[in-house]
Formats: C-alpha cells, sequence, structure tokens
C-alpha cells in the first residue's frame, strides 16, 4: 500500500457535512517562487465573460483550463477547451497526486491580479464532477482569504487564509453543504495564482 503522505495530524477545518484538509507547504518557498513565474509568464490566460442572474459579465481575474483533449467543461453558462498538459502543470500534478491519492484529469487556473480580483459565492457541484468530488487547489502569491458558508444556514461561516505553495482539498459532501468564495480585499495589492485540479468526466 502506497503511504499516506497527507502530514497524519492534518484536521478537518469543517464542523460537519463535508471536509476541508489544508496543507500550508507543499512546496518549499523557492520552489513556489519558481512555479508563480513560470505559470504567470507561459500559461494561456484568458479574461472571459460569464452569465450571472441573466447578464452577461467580465470575470473579476483571468482564468485558463488545461488537461485531458477532448473534454470540455462548462460552468456559469460558458465552455472552457482545455488546452494540452505542460510540463509545469504535469509537475505540479503528480505531486499534489501523490499527496491526495487521487488522479486529476483538468486543473482549473485562476490569475487574482489584485484585490479588487475575486471569485463569488459558488459550489463546485457540475455534474461532470461527479457525486462527491475531490477537489485539491494549490496557491501561489500573495495570501488570499478563502471563506466557506452554509449552503442552507448562510450564517455559518469560516474562513482561512491560502497562503504561497499551499494545498487544500475538498473532499466527501463539501460541496453538497458548502458555498466558497475569494472576497475582494482592499488590503491586498499583490498578484495571487490558483490551481483547482479536478476529475472531470
Ligand atoms: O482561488 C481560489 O482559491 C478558489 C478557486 C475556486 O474556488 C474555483 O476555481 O472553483
Ligand atoms: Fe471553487
Amino acid at each position: 500500500m502506497m503511504a499516506n503522505l497527507f502530514p497524519f495530524d492534518t484536521k478537518n477545518l469543517l464542523p460537519h457535512s463535508g471536509e476541508v484538509l489544508y496543507f500550508d507547504s507543499l512546496f518549499e518557498l523557492k520552489k513556489a517562487d519558481e512555479y508563480f513565474k513560470i505559470l504567470k509568464d507561459d500559461v494561456s490566460w484568458k479574461h472571459e465573460a460569464i452569465w450571472m442572474f441573466g447578464k452577461k459579465v467580465m470575470q473579476p481575474r483571468l482564468t485558463a483550463l488545461y488537461g485531458e483533449e477532448g473534454v470540455s467543461y462548462s460552468y456559469s453558462g460558458i465552455t472552457m477547451e482545455p488546452v494540452p498538459w505542460s510540463k509545469t502543470l504535469l509537475e505540479i500534478k503528480g505531486k499534489v497526486e501523490e499527496l491526495a491519492e487521487a488522479r486529476f484529469s483538468h486543473v482549473l487556473l485562476n490569475f487574482y491580479r489584485d484585490g479588487q480580483d475575486s471569485m463569488g459565492w459558488h459550489r463546485d457541484n457540475e455534474a461532470s464532477l461527479g457525486p462527491e468530488p475531490l477537489i485539491a487547489s494549490v496557491s501561489f502569491g500573495v495570501p488570499r482569504r478563502f471563506q466557506f458558508r452554509n449552503y442552507v444556514d448562510k450564517k455559518e461561516k469560516l474562513q482561512i487564509e491560502l497562503g504561497h505553495g499551499s494545498l487544500l482539498l475538498m473532499k466527501g459532501a463539501c460541496q453538497d453543504h458548502w458555498e466558497h468564495q475569494i472576497p475582494k480585499s482592499k488590503k491586498v495589492s499583490g498578484e495571487r495564482i490558483n490551481l483547482t485540479f479536478r476529475l472531470i468526466r
């Protein structure tokens, strides 16, 4: 059996109804700096519109989708066609798969240019992800607040900070019961890159 490389004392951050595990150092500082620079320069970043409440609006961030050819990914009224894996993204995927003990077919990338870029409340619960999807989220660049709120009781909230070189796993019933977001922040001025690895069928 493969050893579980995830630190054994990592505790679930959710109080109930799903699992969220945070590991602050998937990559050491030098490696994380290197990945940030390569991804910023080499990823085919796009500024795309989505549909929200019947209106077409620009997303407050840049995005990209990489992964297995022939499988597209649809959310918020748009469909993204994946760009084939790059060497760097395959390297990061390998490390994440080892730690998460899982396999991923795609990665959705987000580039937050400053504190005014954000991602609103949502669940990653598209049918193409299957039931109880495992989502592995890797962050590089300035730390940003990541918030959860209970989908039914919207007053039940919690938040953590996602640091440079960190890994966050969302598992089990998490996407059924909890929404998440990256809020805008006046205090943040730097850039951040986030990668969410998914298995899309
Ligand atoms: O930038 C983040 O940490 C969140 C990304 C996210 O929730 C998503 O891509 O679905
Ligand atoms: Fe998400």
